[in-house]
């Protein structure tokens, strides 16, 4: 949804969209800080501010505990970025992606109910970015991770989740793979088929493909190919990074060798999370009834008319086509679940719940137009996060 096409129309009104619409939207930014105390007395200001603020920070003094009721800290979660790999604009700096991350945190607002702010980072050296959340521990209650790049994300993730205790994600690794898997579930419902039995490639070993990869074989489906730019990520390369070596030995049951097309040949599921491109002949060597997601964003791997001449089901990232798939109907949710629960981690079970719960609210509407809620659907985030928080405590 927010992929910079100008063309988009807004959902009340069909009129093109303009530049000086976007530009004067986002004059002076798109969040404000508002105080829940009216300051409009002395006793007012006595009680929020001091003296009697210093009765409260006292109290937590002795008793660190109470911050997590009497401060907004425990329920803020910062967006944080590094500003190398934004939408699929790539590396343009902290103060270019700042836009988007006062976006996600509009979302987080507007759909999670929570408080959120953006923490661009004047760095990209993994260690310093961990010293700086660490450094800033006191002051948020979650960490969402935005569009930072792979493979630099995925040790970054996983040494914040050690270094933290609270719920920590990557938003383009989980956030995209947990709708994937609803949108998947949903496909294979529509075509009358078993999840488990399912033929998956994903095409784009980066954040969303490892991630998709990861919670596919979580939902119990064994037969996942990954491609990455060279062909399939299989244990005979030897020029696999440490992550891409790891996917390699969980992945490609049948040992399929060679590029996309090898791959695709009888695949029942084409996911493209890469920002390459499918021809069509190869395509056409999928499996009946074949589902494509071609998300590449904002221009797909496949043109979304050209994939249905192959697949009963597609679905890409762009609002102006049917089966919309972006994170936005995760996040929110995810964190809300997580921090309603007083979780510590976002565990896989979690994360395989919020796709279940996303998928469910498809419910006796499900046509292979669609198989994902609208990012609008106001039952999306409460479902999830009750999902979520129902997983935390299994
Ligand atoms: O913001 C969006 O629409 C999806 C997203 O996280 C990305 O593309 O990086
Ligand atoms: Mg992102």
């Amino acid at each position: 949804m927010m992929d910079g096409n100008p063309t988009h129309a807004s959902a009340s009104n069909t009129e093109p969209i303009t530049t000086d619409e976007i530009f004067s939207a986002h004059e002076g930014g798109k969040l404000s800080v508002e105080t829940r105390l009216p300051l409009d007395s002395k006793r007012a200001l006595s009680i929020a501010y001091t003296p009697g603020v210093a009765q409260v920070s006292r109290a937590i003094a002795a008793e660190p505990e109470l911050a997590a009721s009497h401060t907004w800290a425990s329920r803020l979660v910062v967006v944080v970025s590094d500003g190398t790999a934004v939408l699929g604009l790539g590396d343009i700096g902290p103060a270019a992606s700042l836009p988007v991350m006062e976006g996600k945190s509009a979302l987080f607002r507007t759909f999670g109910g929570l408080n959120s702010i953006p923490l661009v980072l004047d760095t990209t050296n993994v260690d310093e970015i961990i010293e700086t959340l660490v450094r800033l521990r006191p002051s948020y209650g979650a960490v969402n991770l935005e569009d930072i790049s792979a493979p630099r994300c995925f040790e970054l993730e996983q040494r914040l989740i050690e270094a933290l205790d609270c719920p920590v994600m990557h938003d383009d690794q989980h956030g995209t793979a947990i709708v994937v898997l609803a949108a998947l579930r949903n496909a294979a419902r529509v075509t009358g088929r078993e999840l488990a039995g399912l033929r998956v490639v994903i095409s784009g070993a980066g954040a969303a493909g490892v991630a998709c990869a990861n919670i596919l074989l979580e939902a119990g489906i064994p037969d996942v190919v990954v491609l990455d730019s060279k062909g399939v990520v299989g244990s005979a390369r030897t020029d696999l990074t440490s992550v891409k070596a790891d996917l390699a030995a969980r992945t490609n049951p049948r040992g399929v060798a060679g590029g996309a097309a090898e791959a695709l040949q009888d695949a029942d599921v084409f996911i493209g999370v890469s920002s390459g491109t499918v021809a069509e002949d190869i395509l056409a060597g999928m499996a009946p009834e074949a589902v494509i997601f071609a998300l590449s964003n904002p221009d797909p791997e496949v043109h979304p008319e050209t994939a249905r001449r192959y697949a009963a089901v597609v679905a890409t990232g762009r609002s102006d086509f049917p089966n919309q798939i972006n994170n936005v109907l995760a996040f929110p949710g995810v964190f809300r679940g997580a921090l309603d629960s007083g979780a510590r981690r976002i565990t896989a079970a979690m994360k395989v719940a919020a796709a279940t719960a996303i998928a469910d609210l498809v419910g006796e509407d499900l046509t292979a137009e669609y198989i994902v809620p609208s990012p609008l659907d106001p039952r999306v985030a409460p479902a999830v996060a009750a999902a979520v928080a129902a997983a935390a405590t299994a």
